[in-house]
């Protein structure tokens, strides 16, 4: 089989090979036509994946947003909207490009008969340079224009021309690049692309003091500030333990035991890590340049994605998501501001004043919005993942792919309901995640009261006081000093 699909793709034809000529021909046409992706694999590529494959009819249509009836509360008004949105496609980071270097070099010096993967592999360009280290791409930028031009056109009523001249829309971001410049490419969508507002200097904007992006990396890098997530999870080796565990599990022994025999290398030479970086290549050559038939992508089968996937969503759960308490609850800080912006437009909706900031918009990372969706409850396993139970994990509720791929973005929308029977009833908040509502964990809703919501999540707004839980408790012969 395996030869048969090495015969089957495109090549420069040798003097020994040119019977297998006519084969390549109608197979790599049969493959062209067969499908554009990956065989397969591009749904396990956990937070390395495409936002298109959370809204796949985003492909044919990057502007197009379904479902705008039933995203909507019938009699209800959208006053307010504040988002998490992780920043668009981005390159790899410098650890993975020297991981990547790494891998290709193993394939490179190969030498004597090779198959034709192995030399398809030696013949592809390591185009990656340092540089790059987690920048954004021109996707990226398109992901966050696209993204501004969508919620927009949802919210039709939130995001006006006037409201942007009136500079009620604030931007929040992490001082990471690629999330400045997300932000800035948001804004950008949301001026020229909806508003129209030509990219000449003489345009109407010219008047308008620039909405600058605000960095505030309290609020989209809290893990950065927050010494007990440091301490305990950061810098402390042992944290990811089941991931080094998964690592050396049967089920990778027999990844890395497959990938060592396509590309004839002895298995000590390869990794988990390096293996996965394969994986992560032909996840970036799609992301990044739509690059459909890698031959990163045709060492893998579906079976070797679940694993790898795995090892991923493993990472994000021990480090970001339920694996730890610490790791959302030093989230809540996030989540008391995003609650105060939405009680604020209910205090002045109530009394008869205009929203003040009715769009709030806030650019962050992966691990940005895990902790947050962990402190809602979000996505929580009955199990926890370990390194031990992949097996009965096949359908769990956490796969980071699904959830925070590229681009995607939390909305809580505040509805007022004028014909509400009740003035409990009048204001009421949506959830929205990738642009698709989201049910809250207690109600199985994705509409819940406000005042609903104020009494269901209270414990994280006066029971999480973020200096406290962050502080590192040091035991002493005296007493317990709080550092
Ligand atoms: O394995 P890499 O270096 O890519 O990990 C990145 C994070 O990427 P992710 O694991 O989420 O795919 C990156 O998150 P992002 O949302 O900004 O892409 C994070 O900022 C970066 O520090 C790396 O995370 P790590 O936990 O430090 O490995």
């Amino acid at each position: 089989m395996s030869f048969l699909f090495a015969a089957c793709r495109p090549h420069t034809p040798k003097p020994f090979q040119i019977l297998l000529f006519s084969i390549t021909w109608i197979c790599s046409s049969t493959r062209t036509s067969v499908g554009s992706q990956p065989p397969g694999l591009t749904f396990y590529f956990g937070t390395k994946t495409r936002y298109e494959e959370v809204n796949p009819f985003l492909l044919e249509n990057p502007l197009l947003v379904t479902g705008k009836q039933d995203l909507l509360p019938n009699m209800c008004t959208p006053i307010k909207i504040v988002s998490v949105i992780r920043h668009g496609t981005r390159y790899p980071t410098h650890k993975q490009i020297k991981k990547m270097k790494k891998m290709h070099d193993l394939i490179v010096r190969q030498e004597g008969i090779r198959s034709e993967l192995v030399e398809e592999l030696q013949r592809w360009d390591m185009w990656y340079e340092d540089w790059m280290d987690g920048q954004l791409v021109k996707k990226g930028e398109q992901d966050m224009s696209n993204l501004a031009y969508r919620l927009a056109s949802l919210f039709p009523s939130l995001f006006t021309k006037d409201r942007l001249k009136q500079n009620n829309m604030t931007f929040t971001t992490s001082s990471k690049h690629r999330c400045v410049d997300s932000t800035k490419s948001f804004i950008s969508g949301l001026v020229h692309d909806y508003f129209g507002f030509p990219q000449a200097p003489e345009s109407e904007l010219k008047d308008l003091p620039y909405m600058e992006p605000v960095i505030n990396d309290h609020l989209m890098r809290f893990f950065d500030h927050c010494p007990k997530f440091l301490a305990e999870v950061e810098d402390n080796d042992t944290a990811l333990h089941e991931v080094d565990k998964f690592k050396q599990s049967p089920e990778m022994r027999k990844v890395i035991n497959k990938i060592a025999t396509l590309l004839d290398v002895p298995e000590l030479d390869l990794s988990a890590d390096l293996i996965q970086m394969a994986f992560f290549i032909c996840s970036f050559e799609l992301a990044i340049k739509n690059i459909t038939d890698s031959p990163w992508c045709n060492l893998f089968d579906q079976e070797d994605a679940r694993v790898l996937e795995y090892l991923n969503d493993l990472k994000q759960y021990w480090k970001r998501g339920h694996g730890y308490d610490i790791n959302s609850r030093s989230s809540c800080h996030l989540f008391q501001h995003i609650f105060q912006h939405l009680e604020a437009a209910v205090t002045e909706s109530k009394s008869s004043q205009q929203v003040s900031m009715p769009v709030v918009m806030q650019f962050g990372h992966a691990e940005t919005l895990l902790p947050l969706l962990a402190l809602l409850g979000l996505f929580k396993d009955e199990t926890p993942l370990t390194a031990e139970n992949f097996i009965s994990q096949s359908e769990r509720k956490f796969r980071s792919g699904h959830i925070v791929p590229y681009a995607s973005n939390l909305a809580f929308v505040l509805h007022r309901c004028d014909m509400a029977e009740t003035p409990r009833e009048r204001y009421q908040v949506q959830l929205l995640l990738n642009e698709q509502l989201l049910h809250f964990p207690h109600s199985h809703n994705s509409l819940c009261l406000f005042d609903e919501m104020k009494e269901q999540y209270g414990h994280l707004l006066d029971g999480c006081q973020i200096a406290k839980e962050c502080a590192i408790v040091k035991a002493n012969r005296s007493s317990e000093d709080e550092l």
